[in-house]
């Protein structure tokens, strides 16, 4: 097949506030605009930004979970806005999500071996002995012991309950997975084995992640390339290792100043952002970022930047250093550091 698995493009996603005269809604909450991007398979495509910023919308979106305000979203060449609901059924198949909170996510009457094969048996039905089968098969793979089959999800740890979740994604065989926050509940330890099994998985099954994360050090672990989003827009979308050597939107480089850095020798890039993301109902003119940004000039309050292609193959939003009318070849004047990018 040619072409990404995943084409999304143009996307908006704006939630009416209450209701007045006529139904009108008082305000809007622009929670996702114009947000485009591709996804190959095989490939981790990480979207990274504060609380805030509509990445779990976008994630919503992807599934069809919610409905776009506008834009598309194509798997495979298929617009899933032109999908009817049996269709819609069977082309989820295809893409899967796992979530943060792995307890709350999963039946807790059901045991270990129900949770994992009950999405197969909303489509076809199982014998006994096929289901212990793929049941032992799905366990094995994410690293479980098959006598955890029999296990209710209050009798294991957080980091099994993550496994069991994967389980479940991985059990109607899909393309692409979509990962909102799926290690922030974990411990850093634990957060490395899951990271480390999605990595195999990955390569064992071909599998495209789309993996949501307010964590640069989880990002880093396992993108391919990173989409950097602020106030609902993307400011910058790089190949990792280009992202975090040269951040080149301000943001971009403001996010990797705040993370923590748990290499001494590793460089500290600018200081961190400082304030609040500002409020989705009233954005700020111009450049969403401009009030926190320490290079704002007068255009930034005036026009919204556009993604503006670079020289490397990132896409960056931002007149002072990625400006459209001249060379993109615009270096941010950080120096390079030290990565570990999948
Ligand atoms: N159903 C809804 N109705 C109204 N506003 C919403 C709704 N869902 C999300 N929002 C708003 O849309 C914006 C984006 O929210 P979203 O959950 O997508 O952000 P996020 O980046 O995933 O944040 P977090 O990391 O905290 O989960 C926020 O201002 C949020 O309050």
């Amino acid at each position: 097949m040619s072409g990404p698995l995943l084409l999304v493009e143009n996307l908006t996603k704006h939630y009416p506030l209450g209701a007045g005269f006529f139904k009108r809604p008082f305000s809007v909450v622009r929670a996702v605009e114009n947000v485009s991007f591709s996804v190959d398979a095989g490939e981790t495509l990480c979207i990274v930004g504060e609380s805030g910023c509509g990445k779990s919308t976008v994630a919503r979106l992807l599934m069809r979970l919610v409905d776009p305000t506008g834009g598309r979203v194509l798997i495979d060449r298929t617009d899933i806005a032109g999908l009817k609901k049996h269709e819609l059924r069977v082309h989820r198949r295809r893409m899967q999500m796992v979530f943060q909170d792995p307890y709350s996510s999963l039946n807790p009457r059901l045991t270990a071996g129900q949770i994992i094969t009950e999405p197969v048996e909303n489509f076809e039905r199982l014998s006994r002995k096929q289901r212990n089968a793929l049941a032992a098969d799905l366990l094995q793979k994410v690293g479980l012991a098959p006598e955890m089959t029999h296990r209710l999800p209050s009798e294991l740890s957080g980091g099994q309950r993550q496994r069991l979740g994967i389980a479940r994604a991985l059990s109607l065989k899909p393309s692409l997975i979509i990962a909102d926050e799926a290690v922030s509940a974990l411990d850093v330890s634990v957060q490395a084995q899951i990271l480390n099994l999605l990595v195999d998985l990955q390569q064992q099954m071909s599998l495209a992640f789309v993996f949501i994360s307010h964590d640069l050090g989880v990002v880093e672990h396992i993108a391919h390339r990173v989409a950097v989003m602020y106030l609902g827009r993307i400011v910058e979308l790089a190949p990792c290792e280009a992202l975090f050597a040269k951040p080149v939107h301000p943001y971009t480089e403001a996010l990797i100043a705040a993370a923590p850095v748990p290499d001494p020798t590793r460089v500290r890039l600018a200081v961190p952002v400082e304030g609040e993301v500002p409020s989705p109902i009233n954005p700020p003119t111009g450049c969403a970022f401009h009030p926190r940004c320490p290079l704002a000039v007068e255009r930034c309050r005036i026009e919204v930047p556009p993604l503006v292609p670079m020289a490397d193959g990132r896409v960056v939003a931002c007149h002072v250093r990625a400006p459209a009318t001249e060379s993109p070849a615009v270096a941010a004047k950080s120096g390079p550091v030290a990565n570990s990018c999948a």
